[in-house]
């Protein structure tokens, strides 16, 4: 494994891809830090935890043959592969909200941040970040947020817990090509939070009611709306209200 542990760094994926623009680095390298001063969240937003507590680090994944169009495969196999991870230590109600947060109940307890590297319509490699509350108390100001800890009552020890995202990580990488997006796909949605079921979204400032039926290849949820029309929504469009 080749592993890079630092006590402190503004953002692992910032990290990351600054060591890879020095270095050959082997695929699955990871950059792990007890505490980022700049962490990176999805659409902009930062990514704070408590400093020691929470798991930050992010992983090197190169592709062979991946086509851009493609890129929302490595969404739903990293969502996968967490939740697998995160079952081996019975957390309760484990469940993925589109298009790539881990709930525990209604608790956003992980968030994903892969970022793309393409040449031409390939994507070459993937800095893939992961933020897992694990030992977090509370989360003042933030409702749906929640981690290992206020979900089980457990303290979790960070290096188990690392192992064992890593290990479920590798594995599903090990897969990857031998995998088709029907059954990446498969496996998603059958821990897709409110799958089958009607929810209410809101797009830009309508608040608009529909069943989710699944995702498209580039990762658009697909809502069948009340007059039956089947219409797709990227992230930028949609919001989850639940
Ligand atoms: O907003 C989200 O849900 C995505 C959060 C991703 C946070 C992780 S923490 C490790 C890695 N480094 C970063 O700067 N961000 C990601």
């Amino acid at each position: 494994m080749n592993l890079i542990k630092l006590s402190a760094i503004d953002s692992t994926n910032a990290e990351l891809r600054r060591r890879l623009q020095q270095d050959t680095l082997p695929d699955l390298t990871v950059v792990w830090a007890l505490e980022q001063t700049q962490g990176k969240g999805q659409r902009g937003a930062t990514w704070t935890t408590d400093k020691g507590k929470n798991m930050t680090f992010s992983i090197l994944k190169r592709f062979k043959a991946l086509e851009a169009t493609d890129h929302f495969r490595i969404n739903m196999s990293v969502s996968n592969a967490l939740i697998k991870a995160l079952s081996t230590l019975n957390i309760p109600a484990l469940s993925i909200k589109w298009p790539n947060d881990i709930l525990s109940g209604r608790h956003k307890i992980c968030g994903i941040l892969p970022e793309n590297s393409l040449t031409g319509n390939r994507i070459l490699y993937s800095i893939i970040g992961i933020g897992l509350n694990v030992n977090q108390e509370e989360f003042p100001g933030l409702p749906q947020a929640g981690s290992l800890l206020s979900t089980t009552g457990t303290v979790y020890d960070l290096d188990d817990v690392f192992l064992r995202l890593y290990a479920s990580l590798t594995t599903i990488f090990a897969q990857e090509e031998n995998t088709s997006t029907r059954e990446l796909r498969q496996a998603y949605l059958k821990n897709l939070f409110g799958y089958g079921q009607t929810g209410s979204f809101q797009i830009g400032d309508e608040i608009l009611t529909g069943q989710i039926t699944g995702v498209d290849r580039e990762g658009r949820l697909l809502l069948k709306m009340e007059d039956g029309r089947e219409e797709s929504f990227g992230m930028k469009e949609i919001k989850f209200r639940y």
